[in-house]
């Protein structure tokens, strides 16, 4: 165990260091996250990158009187280690382990749960407003990245903030990086600022004291030349009504400290909200994850002597390269065609894309709200926009797909990436949500593929309709279905029968079909694979019902809202009825882990299956495990 570290079980034991000990800490930290990251997989390149600013923050601000909010939260392992967390590292993102984000329930610092981005501003401010009510003095401090700056919510908060006055400081973490390099004008703002810090420091870091100028900075250099010429006059955060201090090296603890012991003292006279800008480097310390931040952004274990290696046999494709090689197809056959991203280029299998499409790829930043507005202007001038977006990420966007591209009824293909539990990133990041948030919009169609197959074709089917399309397939490999070069579709709205058996009838939607299949095995049922969640397959929910004495359904997804339930609604509505099971996922958040475990947890793998039909149906099933005549 590291010397220095192993002393620190809170940040009380860090205040207690004299500056000089900060230095050698920091570098015994970057190794603590870079050992138990390359254990267990996780958020590297962000962590190694915010190690000086955690300790200095730790070592400036009181801790956990004055709040932290850490935006997106990905980058805070170094900040869970020096919180009394060190020794649970090699428990992280795993069943029962701690969260790879901040949890409330985890620790008294963690101040606010998140994982999606570009929340860390609105939520400070209102600590920062709450503690100015209360009569507090404590600061409020929102740590946000160059990356989650680029949201609408990060701006609606600053134009908020901007007019309050609470001990508010904002830290733009800008390392010039998303996951994948940053985009926009912002971007471009903020390369121009880089270049002109020695404008910047005059300025501003001089008004507040520091001692010294910042060192100069490689990339700061390398952005000098895109930028000769222009003059700042004062920046977009000043006209925000931010005091702006910056840029300073965010690697250097004899500017991190100064400076944030002077926009401390600001806060504390009244100087209302701060913005610090400070430059980081995306994987710093660690020579692999600095050359390929992408890489590094969430690797998996990796021997950190040798770094991420390629496996000698190439893995099953995931459902995430089943769309990008769909969707590299489908743009060669339909010139229309235009690809969306939200900032989740690699993350949604559209690096391919971009380099074969670059004027037809669109990637709008994080920026979901915006990416299914943009898509239905581009519908309306009869372009067919595909939106590829994680279950997840749809969620910002939710008014947006009812307001601009449902009623209108505009046709294009949401590619919903990650449906279903994802894993590691736990409850934040499970796309549980989709079936049931789409299924009762108008216009809106839902298409649940069981295979890697059916994920093209049902991509094929759902790009040729007038309407909009949801397509929705998990994380990671499915069965390994051989996956047909055409770009035929399979029929709109239709399912079909997989197995007969009698009694029983299982009507799976999704990937959860395989394990269905298993359990109809044993259990002498039918399995049905719907394929829609919307419309669903009339015909073929009637001819089920009326052949069997019971149905189940199966999903991964909610169950409240979910497939079953239109299940439910549709027998109803038949005036058919029936005793109907619906499994799916419960009305809980469920935790990370390995996805296999937790979808054996909530009883949604083959023997979970069997034996919750065993259970309810028992007076159908015979004793032995067999059927009881059939209706
Ligand atoms: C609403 C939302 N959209 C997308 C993501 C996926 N995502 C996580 S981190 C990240 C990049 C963030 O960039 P930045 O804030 O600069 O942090 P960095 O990774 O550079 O440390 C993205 C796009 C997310 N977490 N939340
Ligand atoms: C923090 C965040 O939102 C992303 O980095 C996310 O963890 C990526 O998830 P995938 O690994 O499923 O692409
Ligand atoms: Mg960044």
């Amino acid at each position: 165990m590291s010397k220095l570290l192993s002393t620190i079980e809170s940040p009380a034991d860090l205040r207690r260091l004299s500056r000089a000990q900060l230095r050698p800490l920091a570098d015994e930290l970057r190794d603590h996250v870079l050992q138990s990251v390359s254990k267990t997989g996780g958020h590297l390149s962000s962590n190694l990158g915010t190690v000086e600013l955690t300790v200095a923050l730790h070592y400036v601000f009181n801790t956990p009187e004055d709040r932290l909010v850490w935006d997106v939260g990905h980058q805070t392992y170094p900040h869970k280690i020096l919180t009394g967390r060190r020794d649970r590292m090699h428990t992280l993102r795993q069943l029962g382990g701690i969260s790879g984000f901040p949890r409330r329930d985890e620790s008294e610092y963690d101040t606010f749960g998140t994982a999606h981005s570009s929340t860390s501003i609105s939520a400070a401010l209102g600590m920062a407003l709450a503690a100015k009510m209360k009569g507090e003095s404590r600061h409020a401090v929102a740590i946000i990245g160059d990356g989650a700056m680029t949201a609408g919510m990060a701006f609606e908060a600053l134009n908020n903030a901007g007019v309050e006055h609470g001990r508010l400081l904002v830290i733009l973490n800008d390392n010039d990086m998303s996951i994948s390099p940053p985009v926009g004008a912002l971007n471009r703002y903020l390369a121009q600022l880089m270049s002109g810090q020695f404008y910047a420091a005059a300025k501003n870091v001089g008004k507040t004291v520091l001692k010294g100028a910042p060192p100069l900075f490689e990339l700061a250099k390398r952005l000098e030349e895109h930028a000769k010429g222009m003059v700042v006059p004062a920046t977009l955060f000043e006209k925000f009504g931010f005091n702006y201090v910056g840029p300073i090296d965010g690697h250097d603890l004899e500017s991190l400290i100064p400076t944030l012991e002077n926009v401390r003292h600001l806060l504390d006279n009244g100087a209302g909200p701060q913005f610090l800008h400070v430059v980081t480097k995306k994987g710093q310390g660690y020579k692999l994850a600095e050359a390929d931040p992408v890489a590094y952004h969430g690797p998996g274990k990796f021997d950190p002597a040798v770094g991420l290696v390629k496996p000698a046999t190439p893995p099953k494709p995931t459902f995430t390269q089943v769309f990008g090689q769909w969707l590299c197809d489908m743009a060669a056959a339909d010139p229309k065609l235009v690809g969306i991203t939200p900032a989740m280029r690699e993350g949604s299998g559209m690096v391919e894309f971009h380099q074969k499409f670059p004027g037809r790829y669109f990637d709008v930043g994080i920026a979901e709200q915006h990416a299914v507005t943009f898509a239905a202007g581009l519908a309306c001038e009869g372009m067919k926009p595909v939106v590829a977006i994680y279950s997840t990420f749809l969620q910002r966007g939710y008014d947006q797909l009812i307001h601009d591209v449902a009623l209108q009824n505009l046709p294009m293909v949401f590619a919903l990436d990650r449906a279903g539990l994802v894993g590691a990133d736990g409850a934040t990041h499970a796309g549980a949500y989709d079936i049931a948030y789409l299924r009762c919009i108008p216009n809106m169609s839902i298409a649940c593929p069981s295979d890697e197959a059916e994920t093209r074709q049902l991509l094929s089917t759902a790009h040729h309709q007038n309407h909009p399309v949801a397509v929705r397939y998990p994380r990671g490999a499915g069965v390994g279905a051989a996956v047909p070069a055409s770009l035929d579709g399979l029929p709109f709205g239709k399912g079909e029968v997989r197995r007969r058996g009698h009694g029983v009838a299982i009507l799976a939607f999704g990937t959860l079909l395989h394990p269905a299949l298993a359990a109809a095995e044993a259990l002498g049922a039918s399995v049905a694979n719907m394929r829609w969640a919307k419309p669903l397959d009339m015909d073929l929910l009637r001819e089920m019902a009326r052949s069997h004495q019971v149905l189940v359904t199966v999903e991964e997804g909610c169950v409240m809202g979910g497939a079953g339930s239109a299940v439910l609604e549709a027998l109803q509505a038949e005036g058919l009825s029936m005793p109907v099971l619906q499994l799916g996922l419960p009305d809980e958040f469920i935790e990370h882990g390995d996805p296999a475990r937790l979808l054996a947890n909530v009883g949604l793998d083959a023997a979970g299956i069997e034996s919750s039909i065993r259970q309810r149906f028992a007076d159908v099933l015979g004793g032995s495990g067999g059927l009881k005549a059939a209706a």
